[in-house]
């Protein structure tokens, strides 16, 4: 069943707004979600630290990627990878701190498993959808017991940003507006479904909401204008 999402997966170029890949000369989209060298590292798959909701909904949908309607995204932690140096390439800023970047890794994938941030996503094509099951651990709490604003704004702008570079490539985020409405608690398990609502040439705007795992409860909404970068422009 992985496999079947995870050949999925590769067909998906570098977005629907942009120009996809010739076939046989993977793009950058293709190669920051593929499973094809790093699947033993895939952090999205399911660990000790999942609670039964979390396993449940990756299992729901894991299902859903049989018929192709859904694609299961692998996720690393991406220490000094391909998919940071056509960032790099891309932005071609001579500014940036290379030193730092030897040791650099994707902050949602940089907590020891269970303490910080676990979650999975999967990708719906025809409907433009983003979903995001995720678990925060103890060391994201803010207000006792809850989760910390700061961290859940951190798995939105992480699903937002997925949504929009799947439609158009690399992309940063220009704008994030959050309406928090209940306090999350520690531990549970949540559910961010977002949308690429509109794309105007580099500008990608895109919504959320974040429920609790039956969905009773709507936590935040948020919403977010992501720019597609534009090669060869420095950003410093
Ligand atoms: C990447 C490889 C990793 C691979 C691994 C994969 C990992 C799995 C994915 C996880 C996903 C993570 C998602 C996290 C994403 C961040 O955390 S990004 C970090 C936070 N964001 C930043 O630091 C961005 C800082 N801002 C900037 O660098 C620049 O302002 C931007 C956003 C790149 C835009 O700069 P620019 O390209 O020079 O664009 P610019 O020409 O100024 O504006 C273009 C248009 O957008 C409009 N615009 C720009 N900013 C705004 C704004 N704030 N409000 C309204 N309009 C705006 C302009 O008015 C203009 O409009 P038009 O005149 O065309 O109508």
């Amino acid at each position: 069943m992985l496999r079947s999402c995870a050949a999925r997966l590769r067909t998906l170029g570098a977005g629907r707004g942009g120009a996809r890949p010739p076939a046989g000369n993977p793009g950058p989209a293709q190669r920051w979600f593929s499973s094809e060298k790093l699947s033993a590292n895939d952090r999205s798959l399911p660990n000790p630290s999942w609670n039964k909701d979390l396993r449940l909904l990756f299992e729901q949908f894991m299902k859903k990627c049989e018929d192709g309607s859904w694609t299961h995204m692998p996720s690393y932690s991406y220490k000094n990878t391909l998919s940071t140096q056509d960032f790099t390439t891309l932005i071609r800023d001579g500014k940036l701190p290379n030193k730092h970047l030897s040791q650099a890794q994707l902050f949602t994938r940089s907590y020891e498993e269970g303490l910080g941030f676990e979650y999975v996503m999967f990708y719906n094509d025809a409907e433009n959808r983003t979903i995001c099951f995720f678990q925060g651990g103890p060391y994201l709490q803010g207000a006792p017991g809850f989760l910390h604003g700061g961290a859940i704004s951190t798995m939105i702008d992480a699903t937002l940003g997925t949504s929009a570079m799947i439609a158009v490539g690399i992309v940063m985020t220009a704008n994030l507006n959050i309406t928090f409405k209940r306090p999350i608690p520690l531990g549970s398990a949540v559910v961010i479904n977002s949308q690429v609502d509109k794309i105007e040439g580099r500008k990608v705007f895109v919504s959320c909401n974040v429920r609790s795992a039956d969905e009773k409860t709507v936590y935040t909404e948020a919403t977010s204008l992501f720019i597609k970068l534009e090669p060869g422009k420095s950003l410093t």
